[in-house]
């Protein structure tokens, strides 16, 4: 057994075949955790399991990586000359990687992984590996029902460049019992309008929170109505760390910033392949690093290896993600909602096809760059304020928590028009935490103005009048600091962020009575757990405290 590499000694020469250790944050278990972790859930029965349970922790990795929300740089983040603002979510995707139950005759070639989705029907998958020296390939059993394009990739190329890093004998020591995989989403991440229906519930939180965890969608992945919270970057950033985890070609519990970049490039070069084209990549990083503002790669840095001709040549693929080797450009800063804000998402059934949205804004651009140059440069300067401006409240809350708190108090019980009146009330005689309330309200008005400009120069609807409406009607319940149409904006969701419980119950209350769309509110809050987490491996041993690793290990 090969030692463990210091971290400072890490090189990711594609030439050897070297053991190679990569870092992701351990889970946390106690005060930061996510909501989901803290709710007190009824336990009702959920799936129906296909294989005997097996309870067993033994070598049993699960990884789980954060959905995201792009508060700010919807669009202006496809280039690199603008930021986008975006905050990870508490509602995570898993991956378990097991050896499996029912494969003790399959301990030689070829060695088999059954990948399951027990949220959907019809979703498992069969894959057969070969190991020849350093070359791994992995085929789709052809006996298959369906395809998942995400998965396979993502197992293809995780184990093809793990035969390049790690010694064949532990590979196929790892594969001789066949490995069982099991992805789970947090039911966020899915609309569960129906399993809501099949309960006799109406669609508010109370009735989600009766919902069990990762609850059956009634639907196959193709159908699924997807919330916006970025199912595939989150999917395919646990699936392949869990892989390189599970294979021990990673370490956990330090914060090592070369090993997590390895992982996001490999995240970021399957995710872009399983869609077909080089993305902006904020998903994937956040799924990564958590909440932050970023900065995208330039697309050059992966466009050589972005066809499946990359098989061929792993060593070079290595080199091209080896964040020492090849000049990945993506800045990461991170980010963190001040104390007391609390972040609200609702997805709106109508929904829009971002690809479209995307294709006719950028269509618009090249046929009216000076126009939409123009605004493009307001709109990112205004967003960049707005980040400013919530990075000050936070130092405020920092450093002068006491009136930070009253000030926060006292805006929650008034609308955001009238939060002029508090600057000039404290006793000190200038309130500088209402002030900074006061301008990021107004900033972010700002960005939906151009973001509606936007809308009527492009003829896309980024910021929908039925949008405009409902975010309004939102921003008239006192202590609504912001409100707005995340990512590529259109029919698929809105974001609030509100200061207090009682503001988050008027907005609440505004959704369920709104007409004209139906607003389906999610659970999710900011994630305080950061990107990437083990919950379960190497030294991160199941407590059976932690009730969504028992469930995993249930399903
Ligand atoms: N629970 C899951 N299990 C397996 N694959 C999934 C799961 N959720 C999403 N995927 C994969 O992600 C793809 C959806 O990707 P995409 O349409 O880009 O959605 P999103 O915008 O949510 O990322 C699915 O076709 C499937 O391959
Ligand atoms: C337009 C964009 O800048 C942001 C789109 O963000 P969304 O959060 O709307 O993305 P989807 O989950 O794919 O619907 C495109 C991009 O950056 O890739």
């Amino acid at each position: 057994m090969m030692g463990i590499i210091e971290l400072s000694n890490m090189e990711f020469k594609s030439e050897t075949s070297s053991e190679r250790n990569l870092t992701v944050q351990t889970a946390r278990t106690s005060g930061s955790e996510g909501a989901y972790r803290r709710h007190k859930q009824p336990h009702v029965k959920g799936l129906s399991v296909e294989n005997t349970p097996s309870m067993s922790s033994t070598n049993t990795t699960i990884v789980s990586a954060p959905g995201k929300v792009l508060l700010a740089g919807g669009y202006l983040v496809l280039d690199r000359a603008f930021s986008g603002l975006v905050v990870a979510t508490d509602a995570r995707f898993y991956t378990l990687v097991r050896p499996s139950n029912h494969s003790r005759a399959a301990s030689t070639e070829p060695y088999r992984i059954t990948v399951r989705s027990p949220q959907f029907e019809n979703a498992t998958w069969n894959y057969l590996v070969s190991v020849q020296g350093q070359d791994i390939t992995l085929t789709a059993s052809p006996e298959d029902e369906s395809k998942n394009t995400f998965v396979e990739l993502a197992l293809m190329y995780s184990l093809a460049m793990l035969g390049h890093l790690i010694p064949s004998e532990r590979i196929t020591e790892t594969l001789k019992s066949g490995l069982e995989i099991v992805i789970a989403g947090n039911n966020d991440f899915y609309s569960q309008r129906k399993e809501l229906e099949t309960r006799g519930l109406s669609l508010n939180t109370g009735s989600l929170r009766q919902i069990p965890l990762f609850a059956p969608t009634h639907t196959t992945l193709g159908k699924v109505h997807k919330t916006g919270l970025g199912s595939s970057a989150a999917l395919i950033t646990s699936l392949v760390s869990a892989i390189f985890i599970h294979f021990k070609a990673s370490t956990i519990g330090q914060e090592d910033v070369l090993q997590n970049k390895f992982l996001h490039n490999v995240a970021q070069f399957v995710h872009c392949l399983a869609q077909g084209k080089v993305g902006s990549g904020f998903d994937v990083s956040s799924a990564v690093w958590g909440s932050h503002t970023y900065k995208r790669f330039s697309p050059e840095v992966i466009q050589d290896v972005m066809n499946q001709d990359a098989r061929n040549d792993i060593p070079a693929l290595l080199k091209v993600l080896d964040p020492k080797q090849t000049e990945w450009d993506n800045v990461v800063v991170p980010f963190k909602l001040a104390p007391r804000l609390h972040l609200m998402l609702a997805d709106i059934d109508a929904g829009s096809h971002t690809p479209t949205l995307v294709s006719n804004v950028l269509k618009w651009r090249k046929t009216k760059p000076e126009e939409a140059n123009g605004l493009w440069e307001h709109l990112g300067r205004t967003n960049d304020t707005v980040v400013a401006l919530l990075k000050k409240l936070e130092a405020m809350a920092k450093d002068h928590p006491t009136e930070y708190d009253l000030a926060i108090q006292k805006a929650s019980a008034l609308p955001a028009s009238e939060w002029g009146s508090l600057v000039n009330q404290s006793i000190t005689g200038h309130d500088a935490t209402a002030e900074l309330l006061v301008q990021i309200n107004l900033e972010f008005l700002t960005v939906r103005r151009y973001l509606r400009e936007m809308s009527q120069l492009s003829e896309v609807p980024v910021e929908p009048e039925e949008q405009t409406r409902l975010l309004n009607a939102c921003l008239s319940v006192p202590g609504v600091l912001m409100a707005g149409v995340p990512g590529a904006g259109g029919f698929d969701a809105i974001f609030c962020i509100v200061l207090s419980e009682e503001s988050r119950s008027g907005v609440e209350a505004v959704w369920s009575n709104f007409e004209e769309m139906s607003v389906g509110p999610l659970l999710c809050q900011e994630s305080v757990e950061g990107g990437l987490v083990l919950e379960l491996g190497q030294d991160k041993p199941f407590s059976g405290e932690d009730r969504i690793v028992q469930r995993l290990l249930e399903v």
